[in-house]
């Protein structure tokens, strides 16, 4: 698909306009000559453009569309014959299930920001946020037979879907890729895939007294070898362990609206999930998923599961589709392997077995996946949305269908792969929230701070990365009032329905103000200084007060406003979906001792009322992976094992551990995949 390019004059306001709303576009409408008389209304206030502020005005040029990726068509990609090799020789077209998931979006969400960033500092105690330590493993499986019987059942189009046997049922076997191809030549070690790896790794060392006798090809070859590596092999995992790694969000402007289609500004925030694989001895056949956060912890027989249902031709899905929408008949067949996990974590194991089953096949390593996090749960953060993008990069890796991020990964290959973590990100959120936009998973996983806007739910987002993103003074507090986005999301859409015309002004009202707040936070000339922060402020206040409206607000976000507005420290708004959760304050600057000692009060007037205050950096990386999971040099790596990853103590512990700012990021530590050469250790 193409996207649309608009080409119009470079003037401040209709540049910065392109992204935000197609209305926008359109000189005369409403909402177009409103924010521009707002924005024109502010900069004549300010100082003569020959001032500092020319230069701020200069870089607003710089918002265009011309540093979006190209659309791709996915036939050009080298493992676009994936559907051919079925076993029932049906051709290509068959399996991929509507037109357009055959396309590639070329959504620009990979990003450029500092190699390191430092963590979110609690600055309460670690109240309620220890881990568990290890739990064992509780293989359960459904006694009863895959359910076959719902193949016959009419599904939503009134037609009866087929019935697969074992024996119709294509067995997909991966290609290689062509990158997987080209790195296997390439003897750097940091550009090999994760199937190249596996190859090369899965030979063990092997001593023998035993004479050598001419094999194959006249290669030497003991005996007892060839029996014992069967025995071995049998023994070893398919793949080492490994980690995968993504940053929670916090939402600027535009959270809800931007599920009506508006625009919103969000930003990689330095709270993240963590995901350690860990691989079994291949004669293991079970997949164990353990969120130790939530304790969930639950194995499943791999071949027990419903494999031939979710790779017949007409339920396929493939790596590269973008897929849009949930399966029913999908989710029936998984139903059952679901039932033992209590109601409230369900859908969390849904979105890790849907896309297992969509990503995975019979043949699949045995592997246990335990996710620890950093990130406060249903507060607004995006915490889903980081273990979503885990989950998919993780099973995007073992499958071999990316590669881990390297000087060698090109910038379009490097920006495909972030769209196929980013799009099965977005199913796990599906799962989860049953109705997101997909900001929250496009920001987990390409990092720093992004404009999105998703108009069609039927096409790719607009995505803009926001360059300039600056550096901004902001303290986050969690209410620890809990509540549900899919909730929430579902409350607005039903105002919506009572008030079409009230909330359709309320939510274009909120698109206003991400668009001029996008004016002065994608540029490079902003400066953190009094006039640029209150003007940014008082439009995180009005989004707030939009938001109230649509009724998302919550007695304990409004008392955080009341305490920081009385301070006149900053301005204040709730962030995500509301409810509860977490709001932010943007800060003043402080101008001595007597702004410290205010925010002071404030910090403890919030921890006397049950809330916890951070020190948020936003703008760090997106997804990335530790491959192999261990530290050191090359001559001394230690493996970060399950049973360290399980037992590291609070957030702090997880961090120490495993945390990008301990390991460093290249070859040997954390890789993030960039538009940019990643830093060498
Ligand atoms: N650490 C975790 N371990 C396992 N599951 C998690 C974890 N964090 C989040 N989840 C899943 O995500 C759900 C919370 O998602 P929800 O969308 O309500 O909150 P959020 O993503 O933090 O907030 P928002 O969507 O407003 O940013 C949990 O119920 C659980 O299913
Ligand atoms: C409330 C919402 O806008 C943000 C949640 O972080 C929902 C979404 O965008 O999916």
């Amino acid at each position: 698909m193409t996207r649309e390019e608009v080409s119009m004059p470079s003037s401040l306001h209709e540049d910065s306009f392109k992204m935000v709303d197609k209305d926008f576009l359109d000189v005369s409408s409403p909402s177009r000559k409103r924010a521009e008389s707002e924005v024109s209304r502010y900069y004549d206030a300010q100082e003569p453009v020959t001032g500092p502020d020319s230069e701020l005005l200069a870089g607003v040029d710089s918002l265009s569309l011309s540093q979006q990726v190209p659309d791709t068509d996915v036939s050009s990609l080298p493992n676009a014959n994936l559907n051919s090799n079925n076993a029932n020789g049906s051709s290509s077209s068959a399996s991929i299930v509507g037109g357009e998931s055959s396309k590639a979006t070329g959504g620009s969400v990979a990003t450029s920001v500092q190699p390191t960033f430092p963590p979110l500092q609690r600055r309460d105690s670690d109240r309620g946020r220890g881990r568990e330590l290890p739990r064992k493993s509780s293989l359960s499986m459904p006694s009863a037979p895959i359910p076959f019987q719902h193949h016959h059942r009419k599904n939503s189009s009134g037609s009866v879907p087929r019935f697969y046997s074992a024996a119709a049922a294509p067995t997909i076997r991966q290609p290689l890729s062509q990158e997987f191809r080209n790195d296997r030549a390439s003897p750097a070690p940091e550009s090999t895939s994760v199937a190249s790896e596996h190859l090369t790794n899965s030979i063990p060392p092997f001593t023998s007294n035993e004479p050598i006798r001419p094999g194959l090809n006249g290669r030497n070859r003991s005996l007892s070898r060839t029996r014992s590596l069967s025995y071995i092999k049998r023994m070893e995992p398919e793949l080492p362990d490994f980690m995968v790694s993504a940053p929670a969000k916090v939402i600027m402007y535009g959270e809800h609206a931007v599920v009506h289609g508006k625009a919103a500004i969000a930003a990689a925030l330095s709270l993240r999930s963590y995901l350690h694989v860990h691989h079994l001895p291949r004669d293991n056949r079970t997949v164990t998923l353990h969120f130790a956060d939530i304790n969930l912890n639950h194995t499943w027989d791999i071949e027990s599961l419903p494999w031939d249902y979710f790779n017949s031709p007409a339920k396929k899905r493939l790596h590269f589709d973008a897929v849009t929408s949930l399966d029913d008949d999908l989710l029936e067949a998984l139903s059952p392997f679901l039932e033992p996990i209590i109601n409230k974590y369900r859908s969390a194991a849904t979105a890790f077995l849907y896309a297992y089953l969509c990503l995975g096949s019979k043949h699949s390593p045995a592997a246990i996946f335990t996710l620890r996090s950093t990130i406060p749960i249903g507060a607004g953060l995006g915490s889903s949305a980081s273990v979503t993008v885990c989950l998919s990069a993780a099973l995007h890796l073992q499958s071999g269908m990316i590669v881990r991020p390297s000087a060698k990964l090109f910038e379009e290959e490097c920006t495909r792969q972030l769209k196929r973590i980013n799009d099965w990100a977005f199913v796990g959120e599906m799962c989860i929230h049953g109705n997101p936009s997909g900001v929250d998973n496009t920001v987990a996983t390409g990092g720093k701070a992004v404009l999105f806007r998703r108009g069609d739910y039927s096409k790719p987002p607009e995505v803009k990365r926001l360059e300039h993103f600056p550096e901004l003074p902001l303290m986050l507090v969690n209410t620890n009032q809990s509540r549900r986005t899919a909730e929430l999301v579902a409350n607005v859409h039903s105002l919506r329905n009572s008030h079409p015309t009230t909330c359709g002004l309320m939510l274009d009202a909120i698109d206003n103000v991400t668009a001029e707040a996008m004016m002065l936070l994608d540029n490079k000339h902003f400066r953190p200084d009094d006039s640029h922060l209150t003007r940014l402020g008082e439009l995180v206040r009005i989004n707030h007060g939009l938001l109230v409206s649509l009724g998302v607000s919550h007695p304990k976000l409004e008392r955080v406003r009341q305490i920081v507005d009385g301070s006149g420290i900053g301005w204040t708004k709730l962030t995500g979906a509301g409810g509860g959760g977490c709001s932010f304050s943007v800060l003043r600057p402080l101008c001595g001792p007597a702004d410290e000692a205010k925010k002071v009060k404030v910090e403890e007037t919030l921890a006397e009322e049950g809330m916890l205050t951070y020190e948020a950096t936003l703008g760090g990386d997106g997804v990335g992976v530790l491959w192999p999971s261990a530290s050191g040099k090359p001559e001394e790596r230690t493996p970060i094992t399950r049973e360290m990853f399980l037992a590291a103590e609070g957030s702090e512990g997880v961090e120490a551990l495993v945390g990008a700012k301990s390991l460093g990021t290249g070859r040997l530590g954390w890789g993030f995949w960039r538009e940019w050469l990643p830093e060498e250790a």
